[in-house]
């Protein structure tokens, strides 16, 4: 069968199954998503050591050249952190990694065989990849616990969302996260009146709750106590392992607590990559911090 054929047939049959696959329209101006995909959850292989693959990738925003032949990998159960400065490209990149921003060039894989570039954002959500912005966005009117099982409820429908019970491995599930997050003694409080740390740690529960196999968090500590930090660092290092994450954040102390390897981004592309002590003495990287 030649490869028309094939992706006429993947379209009819995701058509008749109702799943959606990627046509393919850019929110950047960057190119085509490739069409034909049908994103399904499935094991991501690892294989080759690698969770996350970039290469080559580069996006430009009217002419200006935001990412810049970037290329990165992460391996599986690793905690990368990612630190530059500002403007250095680092939420584009999270961006293009979800799907949110299309690039002009280059690759993202997400283990040896998922083209991230063939999936719309939704789907690569359901793949096993969770975001986490810099704001927190529980729902402030619902219980710890509410938020936590409305998490399980993404991508139902309504009717199915009504009629949703726990089953015994969900509520395990819950009851396991609600303990890796520290708020197992606040169920039944309102997220509204949990304080700013505490509805970080739900809303990372929520992804949690997913059981994604990647990890993106933008600045999880801005705006948190020394006290919350230090319980975020605990948590990320908990999490390690059990999951890949890729942790973007200016905080130093927090960076030293967590890290093994820091990539530093600068104009859209790797600057430096090493230990945390490594990079700081690199010349290049204290030009960047301290020449702007
Ligand atoms: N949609 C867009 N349109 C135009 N320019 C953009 C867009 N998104 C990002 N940029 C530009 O791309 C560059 C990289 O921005 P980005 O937000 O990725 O940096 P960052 O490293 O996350 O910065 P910060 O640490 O301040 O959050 C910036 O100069 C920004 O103004």
């Amino acid at each position: 069968m030649t490869p028309d054929l094939m992706e006429a047939g993947a379209e009819r049959a995701a058509r008749a199954s109702g799943i959606h696959y990627v046509t393919g329209s850019t929110e950047s101006g960057g190119r085509e998503a490739g069409f034909g995909r049908i994103a399904t959850p499935g094991e991501v292989d690892i294989t080759h050591g690698r969770i996350l693959y970039l290469e080559d990738v580069s996006v430009s925003f009217d002419g200006f050249k935001a990412i810049n032949k970037l290329s990165l990998d992460i391996a599986p159960g690793e905690l990368r952190c990612i630190i530059g400065p500002n403007g250095a490209g680092k939420t584009t990149m999270m961006d293009i990694i979800t799907g949110k921003t299309r690039p002009d060039s280059g690759t993202v894989f997400f283990g040896s065989t998922i083209d991230l570039l063939r999936h719309r954002e939704a789907d690569i959500a359901q793949l096993g990849i969770g975001r986490k912005f810099q704001k927190p966005t529980v729902f402030e009117h619902l219980t710890v616990f509410e938020n936590l099982e409305l998490a399980l409820k993404t991508n139902k429908g309504v009717r199915a969302s009504m009629l949703f019970r726990l089953d015994s491995a969900q509520s395990d599930r819950l009851a396991e996260v609600l303990e890796t997050i520290h708020l197992a003694d606040s169920v039944s409080r309102l997220a509204g009146n949990l304080s700013h740390g505490q509805k970080q740690w739900l809303e990372i529960g929520m992804l949690l709750m997913q059981d994604p196999k990647l990890l993106l968090l933008d600045e999880p500590v801005a705006g948190m106590t020394d006290e919350e930090t230090a319980r975020t660092a605990e948590l990320f290092l908990t999490l390690k392992g059990k999951h890949s994450l890729m942790v973007v954040e200016h905080d130093m102390s927090f960076i030293r607590t967590i890290s093994e390897i820091v990539t530093v981004l600068c104009d859209g592309s790797v600057l430096a990559q090493g230990t945390l002590d490594e990079v700081q003495a690199d010349e290049r990287v204290i030009e960047v911090y301290l020449g702007r």
